[in-house]
Order: C-alpha cells, then sequence, then structure tokens
C-alpha cells in the first residue's frame, strides 16, 4: 500500500469570514482567550482604531502608504477593500511561520479576502459565520455603537452580497451563542473543545 501523503501545512488554517456584525471578532476573542493553542492572524487596517482597540493586538493599524508598501512588497497574503472604504489585509509572514510550526492558525477576514484564500491555498478550511437571522444582525450592528447611520448602511449592503455567499463555503455555522459557536469553530478546525466553564 503507498504511504497517505502528508497533509500540506495549509490544512492547519482556517479562514472565518461573515457579514458585519455577525460576531466574527467576538467568537475569535472568545477563542483567543479559552484556545491558547489556536493562534490568531493580526490582520493590517488602514481603519481608525475603535476605542479599545489596541495596535498589535486587534489590528496592526497603518497609514495608506505603510498599507501600499505592503501590497507592493507582496507581504500581504490576501488583502481587499472592505466596505468601500478602508484596505485590510492578512501579513503573509507571520501565518507561514505558524502553519511551517505546525500551529492552528485562524484568520477573520472578509468575503473577498477567503477568496482570494482559497485560490492560492485551497486545502484551508472555510467557515461562515452566519447570524440567527437578518433582524438580529441589524440589532447586533446598531448595539455595538461603533458605526454612525451612514457606515451601517454601507456594511448591511456588503452584509447582503456576503449572506448571498454563504453556501461557498466548507462550513456555516449560526451564531446564536458566543461560547457554542466558538466551540462548534474549535470542532470544524479539527481540535478538541473544550469543557464550558460554569455550564
Ligand atoms: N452570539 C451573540 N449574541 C448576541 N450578541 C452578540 C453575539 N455575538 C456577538 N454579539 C455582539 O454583536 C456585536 C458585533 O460583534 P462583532 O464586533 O464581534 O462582529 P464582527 O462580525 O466582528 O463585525 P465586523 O465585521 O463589523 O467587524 C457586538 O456588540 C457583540 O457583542
Ligand atoms: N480581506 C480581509 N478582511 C479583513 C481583514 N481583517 C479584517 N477584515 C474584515 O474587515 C471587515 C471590517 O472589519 P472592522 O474591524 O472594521 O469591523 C470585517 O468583515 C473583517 O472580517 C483582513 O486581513 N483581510
Amino acid at each position: 500500500m503507498p504511504a497517505t501523503p502528508p497533509a500540506p501545512e495549509s490544512s492547519r488554517l482556517t479562514v472565518l469570514a461573515g457579514p458585519t456584525a455577525v460576531g466574527k471578532g467576538t467568537v475569535s476573542a472568545d477563542i483567543r482567550a479559552r484556545y491558547p493553542d489556536i493562534w490568531l492572524s493580526v490582520s493590517a487596517t488602514t481603519r481608525q482604531p475603535r476605542p479599545g482597540e489596541v495596535d498589535g493586538v486587534h489590528y496592526l493599524f497603518v497609514g495608506p502608504d505603510r498599507f501600499a508598501d505592503m501590497v507592493a512588497n507582496s507581504e500581504l497574503l490576501e488583502w481587499a477593500v472592505v466596505h468601500g472604504r478602508n484596505s485590510y489585509g492578512t501579513p503573509r509572514g507571520p501565518v507561514q511561520e505558524k502553519l511551517d510550526a505546525g500551529v492552528a492558525t485562524l484568520l477573520e477576514i472578509d468575503l473577498q479576502g477567503a477568496r482570494q484564500v482559497r485560490a492560492t491555498m485551497p486545502e484551508a478550511r472555510f467557515v461562515f459565520l452566519a447570524p440567527p437571522s437578518w433582524e438580529e444582525l441589524e440589532r447586533r450592528l446598531v448595539g455595538r455603537g461603533t458605526e454612525g447611520p451612514e457606515e451601517r448602511e454601507r456594511r448591511l449592503a456588503t452584509a447582503k452580497v456576503e449572506m448571498a455567499a454563504a453556501s461557498e463555503f466548507d462550513h456555516v455555522i449560526v451564531n446564536d451563542d458566543v461560547q457554542r459557536a466558538a466551540d462548534e469553530l474549535v470542532s470544524v478546525m479539527g481540535l478538541a473543545p473544550h469543557p464550558v466553564a460554569g455550564r
């Protein structure tokens, strides 16, 4: 019997996408807190930090010139202008280092970025985080309180496009409860979910 070829490093890569305010950041933060074995990529963005966001933790906050340099120097694994405003991208070097070291790696990116990663690393897992309903998505966006009405409209317009693309993904997880959704994501990543403390 021929030996089974080893899985490529990129099979340890999971891409999480989904519409604005569905809870990608919240679910990722829960994973960061409860699953230290999973490494979350830190994206570069030209967006201004929100209150409480820390440079190097939530994002690498860079100016447009630095972002353009990163693109020109092929420093980004993927990148996109999201919601028609700001640029976001995944620094290539740290992702490659983690994958080479055998670390389970999670990217939280938009649909355009997920499609780019699919084209270059098709062995990765692609997960779509969905809201329990459209009305709940709108409630979460308003409730977060970080965008004004105009930006919320832009984000909801993108969300319609992203929702229509859910079937492109290998798995769809409904974010009805943060810890439950995080545990389902961990399970999809091929890791054993931890028991949830206090339940
Ligand atoms: N399961 C949930 N139940 C209720 N509220 C939630 C749940 N998950 C996230 N939220 C809330 O929804 C809001 C949006 O969450 P979050 O910022 O994580 O979304 P996101 O998908 O990262 O958004 P964006 O793509 O716009 O960055 C936050 O106020 C968060 O607390
Ligand atoms: N293509 C990429 N999209 C990214 C990346 N990092 C974040 N994002 C997506 O941007 C939107 C908006 O984020 P916000 O923090 O301004 O609310 C959201 O859908 C993120 O998933 C990235 O590196 N590449």
